[in-house]
């Protein structure tokens, strides 16, 4: 669990985190959103001390940070930024292995997690392994700062506009990952963005912030459906607010048991969303609704998604 407590940074005269006060639960995806100034980077530096704190208090685990020696906190948490920041001068398979090589696994441990996070990371081993980062495409690089900061199983993972310099697809792809490994691994992973829609489909929970202040926090379909001011309606509103609404409702909500259809199929997990896509797609406003096991549950109807 991390926890700030009344937090406040101040630059000259400016706060520009100005007592903030967030608890993370332990196995969270916390998104940090906000536009741009109001703060984000600096919070995330300052849970790993990268930015020292002027007032208030930071606790990982119930410890203080100021308490614990900086490299140690670090080591204990991966950290991922858009910049990447690979050793240029180093492979692929060193860069993954700098913080297991810190703390002086045997060489054989190292070398069987870099393969374990190239594999998990979906890269090929024999095209990428012994490459520098410069022969990368920016997608692959992304990777490697994930599959690095990864590397020695932390428990806390900071993510700092990760994706943000990558192009709709391979960051779509990316977040597909980040978004199974932590349902995978229950890390607790505190990921800066200033993009609604990466923030609504990646986190449990969502933090507002404006002017360095905490404005709303809650689940992705608490913020839709009761925005906390203006501010909040309009940075989640505009012209996607209905879309957004449909991607944080599951089809299971809007389920109509009877009736089962013909059509392609959509999961009870699916989002209304991508229901309303696949009924647009195939040109019809119902779809069966199927289990993973293949069973017929019922139905979702496209007159039955207004009313997420
Ligand atoms: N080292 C610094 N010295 C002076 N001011 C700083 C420093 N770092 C950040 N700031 C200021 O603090 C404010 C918050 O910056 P921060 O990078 O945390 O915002 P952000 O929400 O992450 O923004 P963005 O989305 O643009 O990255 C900004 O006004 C920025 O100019």
């Amino acid at each position: 669990m991390i926890e700030l407590t009344r937090v406040t940074k101040r630059y000259g005269d400016k706060a520009v985190v100005d007592d903030l006060s967030l608890t993370v639960a332990r196995g969270a995806f916390f998104v940090l959103v906000g536009p741009s100034g109001s703060g984000k980077s600096t919070t995330l530096k300052m849970i790993n001390r990268l930015v020292g704190i002027d007032a208030g208090a930071i606790a990982v685990d119930g410890r203080n940070v100021r308490d614990m020696p900086a490299e140690a906190l670090r080591r204990g948490m991966g950290y991922v930024i858009q910049s990447i920041g690979l050793f240029p001068h180093w492979t692929v398979a060193d860069n993954i292995a700098t913080v297991p090589r810190l703390l002086r696994w045997p060489e054989a441990r190292v070398r069987a997690r870099v393969a374990e996070l190239i594999a998990l990371l979906q890269l090929d081993a024999a095209e990428v392994a012994r490459k520098y980062p410069h022969e990368l495409s920016g997608g692959q690089q992304q990777r490697i700062g994930v599959a690095r900061a990864l590397a020695a199983d932390p428990g806390i993972v900071l993510m700092d506009e990760p994706f943000g310099a990558l192009d709709p697809i391979t960051r779509d792809a990316l977040q597909g990952e980040i978004a199974r490994i932590h349902a995978a691994t229950e890390k607790t992973i505190v990921f800066v963005t200033h993009d609604m829609d990466e923030a609504l489909r990646l986190g449990t929970e969502i933090a507002i912030l404006d002017q360095g202040r905490l404005v709303q926090c809650g689940s992705p379909a608490d913020i839709l459906r009761s925005p906390a001011n203006d501010f909040v309606r309009t940075f989640v509103g505009g012209a996607d607010f209905g879309l957004r609404l449909l991607g944080v409702t599951r089809v299971r909500d809007r389920l109509r048991p009877n009736g089962a259809l013909a059509g392609p199929p959509v999961s009870p997990d699916a989002s209304l969303k991508e229901a309303l896509s696949l009924m647009i797609a195939s040109r019809r406003d119902a779809l069966p609704v199927r289990d993973g096991a293949g069973r017929s549950l019922g139905a979702v109807h496209l007159a039955d998604l207004a009313r997420a």
